[in-house]
C-alpha cells in the first residue's frame, strides 16, 4: 500500500479554485493544447477532437461526436473512449487555473450507452485545490447540455512543472514541440502563473 489518500472529494483544508486573471473569458473556444493529442488535438487522425469552450468561475464545457471509429459495442461507444473525453475536457480547467498538472486518478461512472452518431455534452470545474493537487468532477450528456447523463467522472490532477513532458517525452515529439514556436507559446502560458 502506497499510504496515498484515494479520496476524489477536496479534503476541509483546500482551497476554493482561482480563475486566472489572464485566463480566457467564458464563451471563448480554448482551442487545442497539443496538435497531436487523442483527445482535442486538430492533427490528430485518431483522436476525438473534442472542443472545449471556457466556462463561469473555474468550469469548462466540451463536445465531442461519436464516430464508428469509436465503438466497443456494436453501434455503441467503447468505455474507454469515454472516460477520455472526461479525462480530455477535466485536462481543459488547466486553461482557466494556468497551471501544468496530469491526470493522477480518474473515476469514472457509466450511466447510460453511447450511440454512434452522439454529440456528447461535456460540462467540468474544478472543485477544490491542496497544494499540488487539483479536485474536478464532469458530466457528459447525450444530445445537449440538458440531456440525458451518459457519464461522470471524479478525477485528481497533480500540478508539475513542464520538465514532467521534457524529461519523460519521447525525444522526438519533444524535439518536435520545441521547435514549434505554436506549441512553445501554449507551454509558456502555463508556466507565468504566479
Ligand atoms: C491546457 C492543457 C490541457 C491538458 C489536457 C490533458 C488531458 C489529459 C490529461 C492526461 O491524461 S495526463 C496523462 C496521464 N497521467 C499521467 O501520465 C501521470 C503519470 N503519473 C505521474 O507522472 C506521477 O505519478 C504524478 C506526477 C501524478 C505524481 O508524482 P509526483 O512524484 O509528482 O507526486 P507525489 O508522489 O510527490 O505526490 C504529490 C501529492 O499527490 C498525491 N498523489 C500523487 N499521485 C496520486 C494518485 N495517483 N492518487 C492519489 N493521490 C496522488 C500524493 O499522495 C501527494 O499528496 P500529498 O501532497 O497530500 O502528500
Amino acid at each position: 500500500m502506497s499510504g496515498r489518500t484515494t479520496a476524489l472529494t477536496p479534503p476541509e483544508d483546500a482551497v476554493p479554485p482561482v480563475r486566472h486573471p489572464d485566463a480566457p473569458a467564458p464563451g471563448e473556444p480554448l482551442g487545442s493544447h497539443y496538435d497531436q493529442c487523442f483527445g482535442c488535438g486538430e492533427e490528430q487522425p485518431h483522436g476525438l477532437r473534442l472542443a472545449a469552450t471556457a466556462g463561469e468561475g473555474v468550469s469548462v464545457t466540451a463536445t465531442f461526436t461519436v464516430r464508428p471509429a469509436h465503438q466497443g459495442a456494436p453501434g455503441l461507444a467503447h468505455g474507454g473512449v469515454l472516460a477520455t473525453a472526461l479525462d480530455e475536457t477535466l485536462g481543459a480547467l488547466q486553461w482557466l487555473l494556468r497551471v501544468i498538472a496530469v491526470t493522477g486518478r480518474l473515476e469514472t461512472d457509466f450511466v447510460r450507452p453511447v450511440p454512434v452518431g452522439t454529440e456528447l455534452h461535456l460540462e467540468a470545474r474544478v472543485t477544490g485545490v491542496h497544494g499540488r493537487k487539483i479536485y474536478s468532477t464532469a458530466t457528459g450528456r447525450i444530445g445537449g447540455p440538458d440531456g440525458p447523463v451518459a457519464v461522470r467522472a471524479d478525477a485528481l490532477f497533480i500540478e508539475v512543472a513542464i520538465d514532467h513532458f521534457i524529461d519523460n517525452g519521447r525525444p522526438e515529439e519533444i524535439n518536435a514541440a520545441l521547435a514549434d514556436p505554436d506549441q512553445v507559446r501554449v507551454a509558456r502560458a502555463f508556466e507565468v502563473n504566479p
